[in-house]
């Protein structure tokens, strides 16, 4: 159905006069998910996200958000949504207070003040202090109360929880989960994985302007090289596990202890195992980081290489 699908962006290109920003990006987020999307700096995040909301024009492509054309109807679809910028712009001479009673004002007086109260307790942010007066992590705080006091049933996020210690990081996550399960869409930009891997249900890869990949955290987890440490009850030969396609021997202590490193399945190296004096074995669970520096240090997903 349609409507199930929130977040629609097919082949959009943006230049900034000679820089190709976008390359043609097309992803699709479904009605209620938690969608992240990764890349390092200048991959073409903050340009998508901008797209999408109609702050910006592509040159080509076409951008569907909340069912509507994101370009024509970009007033709606800013309404609709709780947006969380990459750089905040905020009138320092308020206090965090008045700043959202403002904003409130100029987005049409939809918040929902008993939850603009409770999220600031939750982030231990004191909403009477001046803006001028609080400390970077606290200005992000006031810009996610910003993008969320309203209930919106789509969230777009670039970089929610930069500037945040790891406690208000988690809270921040927590919320973005919480929003999710009362039935809003959430599409979040981040550059740290585990992050991306604690919340998302889906990951987009962003590389020069590209989406190289979507899919699960976990699909993507499977898919890396994953470091195996087995123990032999008694000496056995190098060559004994040499021939296994996707294995690559690391370490190899007088045939008793071998640290392997495996891309993909580990079935042909249980087998393999299962014919050897076998003592224990453990398997290294590689962090979505370890995936995506992987994926980036591998030109084979672009054709203009690394
Ligand atoms: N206003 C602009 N004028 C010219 N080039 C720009 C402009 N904004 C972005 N770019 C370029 O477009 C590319 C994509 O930038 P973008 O900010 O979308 O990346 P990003 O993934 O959000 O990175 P970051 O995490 O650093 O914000 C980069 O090469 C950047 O230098």
């Amino acid at each position: 159905m349609a409507d199930e699908i929130t977040i629609e962006l097919r082949d959009v290109q943006k230049w900034y006069g000679d820089v190709h920003a976008l390359r043609g990006v097309s992803l699709t987020v479904k009605r209620g998910e938690i969608f992240g999307f990764l890349g390092p700096n200048g991959a073409g995040k903050t340009t998508t996200i901008r797209c999408m909301l109609g702050m910006i024009f592509p040159q080509a492509g076409h951008i569907r958000i909340l069912g509507l054309d994101a370009l024509r109807h970009s007033v709606e679809v800013r309404a609709r949504t709780g947006y969380l910028p990459g750089e905040l712009h905020l009138d320092e001479s308020m206090t965090a207070e008045a700043h959202l009673r403002f904003f409130n004002d100029v987005r049409g007086g939809k918040a929902d003040w008993a939850y603009v109260h409770e999220l600031a307790e939750r982030l231990r942010l004191d909403l009477h202090r001046p803006i001028r007066n609080l400390s970077l992590g606290n200005k992000q705080k006031v810009g996610v109360i910003q993008a969320l006091m309203h209930r919106p049933e789509l969230l777009i996020m670039d970089e929610p929880t930069t500037g945040l210690d790891p406690l208000m990081q988690r809270e921040v996550l927590q919320l973005l989960r919480e929003a999710a399960q009362s039935g809003a869409t959430v599409f979040f930009s981040s550059h740290i994985m585990s992050e991306v891997e604690a919340v998302a249900q889906r990951v987009g890869i962003i590389r020069r302007g590209r989406v190289v990949e979507v899919a699960e955290p976990e699909t993507l987890i499977r898919r890396a090289l994953r470091r195996v440490r087995v123990r032999f009850r008694e000496p056995v030969a190098e060559d004994a596990l040499a021939d296994l396609e996707g294995v690559s021997l690391l370490e190899w202590q007088d045939g008793t202890e071998v640290w392997l490193e495996v891309r993909g399945t580990l079935d042909a190296l249980v087998q393999r195992l299962a014919t050897l004096p076998l003592l224990d074995m453990d398997v290294e669970r590689p962090s979505l980081e370890e995936v995506f520096l992987a994926y980036y240090a591998n030109g084979d997903h672009d054709e203009e290489g690394v």
